[in-house]
């Protein structure tokens, strides 16, 4: 027996969703319940399963079925059968791989879900073991839903009125709001899975946030009594924070890889702080005209960009600008994001602000510009600017498009000037404030500890 096999205290099966955003926060906290002696097992698709490299600092990783195990949810007709098949396969082949370790020494005690597949609380149930929802989005965000749930924010949202002042959070404009509740109609199938998760929180004997007390402190106050959300964020490796993970300076899951790994050795030819580095996640695809005006405006700013595109996107680009680049920019399909953001050659993060962007933003400090496009990243752009003071949220025009004129203005207020000393003074403050919260004693650090030493007390539900 290794010595890892020695320590290990009891068995925890983590769930994933198996989307990029979803997939490494996830992982990431396997990681480090296995990193304190807990055994860890990562459930996810066979498709996503081909994505994970080795074995995850500890993690095992076991495959069940979404239903669409060769190509994995895009070969679902909607998103809407995707999650209904996911929820019948899925539903058996967890049950079946808990199952398999019952009567053994490694009996799994608890599921961690992605808030997303709330039917991982009737496999709990039914195999009578503990369930956590883990919510891969801000606390802020979640306590939106939450409000429409409880009947204090009403859909739809009049884009005129006053929006109602909502205990922990600062006064939000209809353009903060989450697109899910600011356009209900266009993205319904998303609402209902929203709510649906709403609806049996609850009923989980754990909500973990993949955020920390400070980071939404008003929020953690106001709602400490009120609701059950337990901060232990943020999930990003530990190489990059506290360092408590021996190795751990990835996620350790990519479903794309870079088509080249050449990038690091041209960031080194960069200067200090200099860089432009520009991602829209995994998700999210730009209009023709958005991506032509970044184009100019990263010209016009007359700085280096690193910028990640997936293939398809990259026909968007006109000829004049290709051809323009030279070595000022570099144009990848994909990259790994955390040694990008960790190099001291990025000065400047134009971001959608995915959650797991902006945690890694914030953890390695690094100014930003934000051009969100949809689902949670309008409130988490607001946050940027008004809450966390890291950088700017870039406006749209009447067209709804972020002109170059805009991205120029952005890029030279958090690069240059007065105002970008204050953006990084506050970004160094928040970087400290992230690593302290996942430290040994910080807030998330002592979160999953109480987690753990509850789980252990309680070991089986049945006994
Ligand atoms: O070249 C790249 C680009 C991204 N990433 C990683 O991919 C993840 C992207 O996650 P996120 O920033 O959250 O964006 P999305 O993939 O777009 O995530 C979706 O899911 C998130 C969590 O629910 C939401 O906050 C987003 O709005 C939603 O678009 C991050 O960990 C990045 O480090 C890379 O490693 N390499």
């Amino acid at each position: 027996m290794n010595k890892r096999m020695e320590t290990q205290k009891g068995h925890v099966v983590v769930l994933t969703y198996p989307a990029q955003g979803h997939i490494n926060p996830l992982l990431q906290f396997a990681k480090r319940l296995a990193s304190k002696g807990l055994k860890a097992t990562l459930a996810t698709t066979p498709y996503t399963v081909k994505s994970i490299h080795a074995e995850p600092a500890g993690v095992q990783v076991e495959p069940i079925s979404d239903g669409f195990d060769e190509g994995g949810y895009k070969q679902a007709p909607s998103l809407q059968a995707y999650m209904e098949s996911f929820k019948q396969a899925g539903s058996r082949t967890l049950a079946e791989l808990i199952k398999k370790f019952s009567n053994t020494d490694a009996a799994v005690i608890c599921i961690v879900y992605d808030s997303m597949l709330t039917w991982a609380v009737d496999v709990a149930r039914e195999l009578n073991i503990y369930s956590a929802a883990f919510v891969p989005v801000s606390a802020t965000v979640f306590s939106l839903f939450r409000s429409i749930h409880h009947g204090h924010l009403h859909l739809p949202v009049n884009p005129q009125a006053r929006l109602p002042s909502l205990p922990g959070l600062p006064p939000l404009d209809f353009s903060d709001l989450p697109s899910f509740i600011a356009e209900p109609v266009t993205h319904s199938a998303y609402l209902t899975a929203i709510m649906e998760q709403q609806s049996i929180i609850e009923e989980n004997d754990w909500v973990f946030g993949n955020t920390f007390e400070e980071l939404e402190s008003e929020l953690a106050k106001a709602m400490s009594s009120l609701w059950p959300m337990v901060m232990i964020g943020p999930m990003v490796p530990s190489a990059y924070l506290d360092q408590q993970i021996e190795g751990d300076t990835s996620y350790g899951a990519s479903l794309w890889n870079p088509t080249s790994d050449h990038y690091l050795k041209w960031l080194d030819t960069k200067p200090l702080n200099s860089v432009i580095y520009v991602s829209f996640g995994s998700m999210v695809s730009l209009a023709a005209n958005q991506v032509e005006e970044i184009a100019y405006g990263l010209k016009a700013s007359n700085r280096h960009f690193l910028w990640i595109m997936k293939d398809h996107e990259t026909e968007k680009l006109s000829m004049e600008f290709l051809r323009s680049i030279d070595d000022s920019g570099l144009i990848l399909n994909w990259c790994n994001q955390l040694e990008v953001l960790s190099h001291w050659s990025i000065g400047c993060y134009i971001t959608h602000c995915g959650w797991n962007s902006i945690l890694e933003g914030l953890s390695l400090g690094v100014p930003m510009v934000g051009v969100p496009q949809w689902s949670d990243q309008p409130t988490n752009a607001k946050f940027v600017e008004d809450v966390w003071r890291v950088g700017k949220r870039a406006k749209t025009n009447e067209e709804g498009v972020v002109s170059r004129e805009e991205i120029e203005k952005c890029i030279s207020k958090v690069m240059v000037g007065e105002s970008s000393e204050e953006i990084k003074r506050s970004c160094c403050q928040w970087r400290e404030s992230a690593r302290r919260a996942v430290s040994k004693g910080g807030s998330s650090d002592k979160n999953i500890d109480a987690f753990i030493g509850a789980l252990l007390k309680k070991k089986s539900k049945s006994s």
